[in-house]
């Protein structure tokens, strides 16, 4: 497999470097993030953004997405327009990267922190004049660091909310159930070890049957039993409702970040 460039070495941009199969190259403005790096990784260090550019054909950009347009003009005078491109980035549309990069070689990915763990699920979609090459090339990283999803750049908002943002709502909900636990007397570092145990059953228990999760949510409920007094209790405290809310406050803010990068664009292009 060919190198991978990696600009960015924060929380994303380091987890995937982490897993991946080969050695990264990789390139970020504070030295010390990739010196942390260092210590977790087999990585190879560029030591400016023309080092990297010069020594590989395909890079990861993983910076904010607000650090993004001060980053292309420099990107273009690398000839960008002759790489290929991975973006992680939230709210970037493929046709923003491809017109700033001035490269269709371009996927976009919405993975998620468990990268770290070859365990993220990450959506990707390409350029419409993207290479196939180019394409089975990104799913083929994607797929070194957990499980790869072919969706529609139009579904990536509502993706962010159920999976990409979704696994902080996750462990939120993990700490909440141990703090549960302490209250009925269990410590709290015995308590969520218990909690990542029954993750770990229900997803084995959701992903290997076939029925639908009410319908299993319904076996653990006996008739008069504890089960159904809390149950009561998330319905009565809107718990669908709630969730519901988080997913589509984050789709909306990823629309709305699309939106505005759109907007931007479009008023560059008029100057
Ligand atoms: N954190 C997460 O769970 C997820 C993040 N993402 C996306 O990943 C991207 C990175 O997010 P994080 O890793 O959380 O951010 P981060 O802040 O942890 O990492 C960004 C890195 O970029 C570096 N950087 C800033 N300006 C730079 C420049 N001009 N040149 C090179 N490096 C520069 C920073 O020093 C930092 O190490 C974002 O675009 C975000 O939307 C996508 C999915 C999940
Ligand atoms: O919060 C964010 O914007 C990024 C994108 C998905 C997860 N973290």
């Amino acid at each position: 497999m060919q190198k991978l460039g990696i600009i960015g070495c924060g929380n994303m941009g380091g987890a995937i470097a982490r897993s991946l199969p080969g050695k990264a190259i990789v390139y970020d403005s504070d030295p010390r993030k990739v010196e942390d790096l260092n210590k977790l990784a087999d990585i190879e260090a560029a030591s400016s953004l023309e080092d990297l550019l010069a020594n590989v054909e395909c890079i990861l950009l993983a910076v904010k997405p607000q650090i993004l347009p001060s980053l292309y003009p420099l990107l273009r005078k690398q000839q960008s327009s002759k790489k290929a491109w991975i973006s992680i980035a939230a709210g970037v549309p493929l046709s923003v990267l491809a017109k700033e990069l001035e490269s269709e070689q371009v996927v976009r990915f919405m993975p998620n922190i468990a990268a770290s763990q070859k365990a993220a699920v990450t959506a990707y979609a390409a350029h419409q004049n993207c290479s196939e090459e180019h394409i089975a090339y990104a799913r083929s990283i994607a797929q070194s660091f957990g499980q790869a999803f072919a969706l529609n750049e139009n579904q990536f908002s509502a993706f962010i909310g159920i999976s990409g943002s979704a696994i902080a709502f996750m462990l939120q909900f993990c700490h909440a159930l141990s703090m549960g636990g302490v209250k009925g007397g269990i410590p709290y570092s015995q308590a969520l070890e218990i909690v990542s145990a029954t993750m770990n059953s229900t997803n084995a228990l959701l992903s290997s049957s076939k029925s639908h999760p009410v319908e299993l949510a319904t076996m653990v409920c006996s008739a008069g039993g504890t089960t159904i007094e809390g149950m009561q209790a998330l319905s009565e405290g809107a718990f669908d409702a709630v969730v519901m809310h988080a997913v589509q406050s984050s789709c909306e803010k990823s629309k709305a970040m699309e939106d505005r990068a759109l907007l931007a664009q479009e008023i560059s292009e008029k100057r």
